[in-house]
């Protein structure tokens, strides 16, 4: 990690060793849902007044990442479960000429935890491990891009005027094969063709009185033209985007220190491990952090979750958006810092003076783009501030071996809030049974399973956190299965009416089933009261694979009333005094809600 080859695009992401088209660039961080968040930030203002959601430029539509069955509207407005990725994915820029990673879809993995038996069920997200994937050959030293989307740019103009889209470099490099066989003619008729007509050619081209996004993303000499012509359009623009293996060095900071594994403690889920020998006082992992006023972005309140129709109790916190146990605070103050960094959100904790063998350090002022000057001011100053500069590193307390556990000290607020919950977990573990099975692990067991139609689950119903989603899909049993398999499952909501099974074998299902959209872009379009009111459809025969049950909304391992919630706590002799007293109240986050928040409509 190191300051970005594009201009005020603060830290990016380069590889120090050549990467090759296809491979896994890094295997991946934590993923969390974040839940109807705009259902829980009617507390702060009206219901048709929207939060501008901080976290916007860190998160993608949530069912696209798998997560459509964490909120009962997944597919109303791409707000209401969204996919936060911290750690490589909030870190690579996007460059449009160079595109060169991209990312896929996460894990979902609860590391064997059961809720009648495991205190540490729903307290870690389950979604994870979303590797970063080379699209193209990057050659050492080149930083990493991924595509925003065009619409990033076309909607910020005035912070990048008419910069090239992608489609844009295309048809750059189509032109510049055009103009080259052109030449190439020409200089086969004409008697004389010399260099200077070559270039008063590509003028005519380039001197265009119309400015356009294709025109900016042409070469502009000859010897450009030429390595176009050799080695692709990304080839001029390449050296700009890569920095020296010395320069990296000596101004970033190694990021692959660490691999991912199920973690050695107990109820932990996963952690972080060495990939090498770190000795002591060596930077073991880093990251910039995200800055917040409170937790407000965090909590979830009182209400009707499922349905929505009425407002949320302000005065009642029902839980937390996982997202809570990865972030850190300081009892002395409301602020929450949220780490980005690669695999730093991996890192479990262990006490000091025993397991722990890193500790949380800030970085030297400059380094990292980090400013100390942040730690002397008053945080009031940052609230409108997206990134604040704060980057923080964790350091080897002692040698640590290959293939060691990482831990720092979580505080000792972390460690008594953990006693507590694992003594009271005693008292509430009885009512899960031990036969307790997800949909998601039902599904695999079951997968061939006759299902029950409506009539025979009468008297012998599905557990009620099933909820039963259909492919509606013409098409042989294979490509229905793959469908189960892409980014964003098509999946709508159906009930069985009835069931045959055909002269070959095979099982049929009578189904009817709501016509939800699916897109993201058609998702927006729909309102609670829309799809509350759809009808169902006509009966359809489908195949046994084109069905699977879902677990229903709020009812993972993650919304389980006592699931642990703690945040991760700021070493008390490293918290900055200026910040210390420091607690935005309700009317201060008012206050910032008028000013980051917008109209919308969601039931109308
Ligand atoms: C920052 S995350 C660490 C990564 C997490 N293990 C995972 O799999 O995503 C913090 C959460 O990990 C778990 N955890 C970390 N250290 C632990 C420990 N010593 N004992 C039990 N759980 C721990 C808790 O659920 C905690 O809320």
């Amino acid at each position: 990690m190191a300051e970005s080859t594009i201009p005020g695009a603060g830290l990016g992401i380069f590889t120090g060793v050549p990467r090759h088209k296809d491979e896994i660039v890094w295997p991946g961080d934590v993923m969390y849902p974040v839940v109807d968040l705009h259902y829980h930030m009617r507390v702060w203002g009206s219901r048709h007044r929207w939060l501008s959601n901080p976290l916007k430029d860190y998160v993608w539509f949530g069912p696209e990442m798998g997560m459509q069955q964490e909120s009962s509207y997944p597919y109303v407005s791409p707000e209401y479960v969204t996919a936060f990725c911290p750690g490589m994915d909030a870190a690579i820029n996007c460059n449009l000429a160079l595109l060169n990673v991209e990312k896929g879809t996460p894990n979902y993995e609860t590391a064997g935890l059961h809720r009648s038996k495991d205190p540490g069920a729903g307290a870690f997200t389950p979604y994870h491990q979303c590797e970063t994937i080379a699209t193209h050959d990057i050659p050492a030293g080149g930083e990493l891009f991924k595509f925003y989307g065009d619409w990033w740019f076309e909607s910020r103009p005035e912070v990048f005027g008419l910069i090239p889209l992608s489609e844009d470099y295309y048809v750059a490099e189509e032109l510049v094969e055009a103009y080259n066989s052109l030449i190439t003619n020409m200089r086969s008729q004409v008697d004389r063709w010399n260099t200077e007509m070559s270039q008063d050619l590509w003028g005519l081209v380039t001197n265009h009185a119309f400015p356009s996004r294709t025109l900016n993303a042409l070469p502009r000499t000859l010897n450009e033209i030429e390595t176009v012509i050799q080695n692709g359009i990304r080839a001029i623009y390449q050296p700009q985007a890569t920095r020296s293996i010395q320069e990296l060095n000596e101004h970033g900071r190694c990021v692959d220190q660490m691999v991912i594994r199920p973690s050695t403690v107990p109820q932990a889920g996963r952690g972080a491990f060495a990939r090498r020998f770190l000795p002591q006082g060596s930077v073991v992992a880093s990251t910039p952090l995200m800055f917040f006023p409170n937790d407000f972005l965090m909590l979830m309140y009182e209400g009707a979750w499922f349905e929505k129709d009425t407002q949320p109790n302000p005065n009642k916190v029902e839980h937390h958006q996982i997202f809570y146990n990865y972030c850190w605070n300081h009892p002395e103050s409301s602020l929450f810092l949220c780490p980005y960094g690669i695999g730093v959100n991996y890192i479990n904790h262990g006490k000091n003076g025993t397991a722990a063998n890193g500790r949380l350090q800030w970085a030297k002022d400059g380094e990292m783009r980090h400013r100390d000057e942040v730690l002397r001011s008053n945080p009031r100053k940052m609230l409108n501030i997206a990134s604040p500069r704060l980057y923080m590193d964790i350091v080897a307390t002692r040698d640590i071996q290959p293939g060691e556990e990482i831990f720092f000290d979580y505080g000792e607020a972390w460690q008594a809030a953990w006693d507590q919950h694992v003594a009271k977990f005693e008292s509430v573990k009885h009512q899960y049974s031990p036969d307790f099975q997800s949909a998601r692990d039902w599904n695999v067991e079951n997968h061939d399973a006759i299902l029950r139609t409506e009539e025979e689950q009468q008297a012998d119903p599905y557990p009620s956190h099933f909820e039963l989603k259909c492919i509606v899909k013409e098409g042989p049993p294979d490509l229905v299965a793959a469908i189960w398999n892409q980014e964003n499952v098509p999946a709508k909501p159906c009930r069985i009416i009835g069931r045959a099974e055909t002269e070959n074998g095979n099982m049929l299902y009578k189904i009817v089933y709501k016509d939800i959209r699916t897109s993201q872009d058609e998702a927006s379009k729909q309102t609670i009261r829309s799809v509350k009111q759809m009808k169902w459809s006509e009966p359809k025969w489908l195949h046994r694979v084109a069905l699977r049950f879902m677990d229903r909304a709020y009812t993972n391992d993650l919304w389980l009333p006592h699931a642990f919630r703690h945040p991760i706590g700021i070493p008390d002799d490293i918290f900055p005094d200026a910040w210390r007293g420091t607690f935005f109240s309700s009317q201060d986050l008012m206050d910032y809600y008028e000013k980051n928040s917008y109209e919308y409509d969601d039931d109308d």
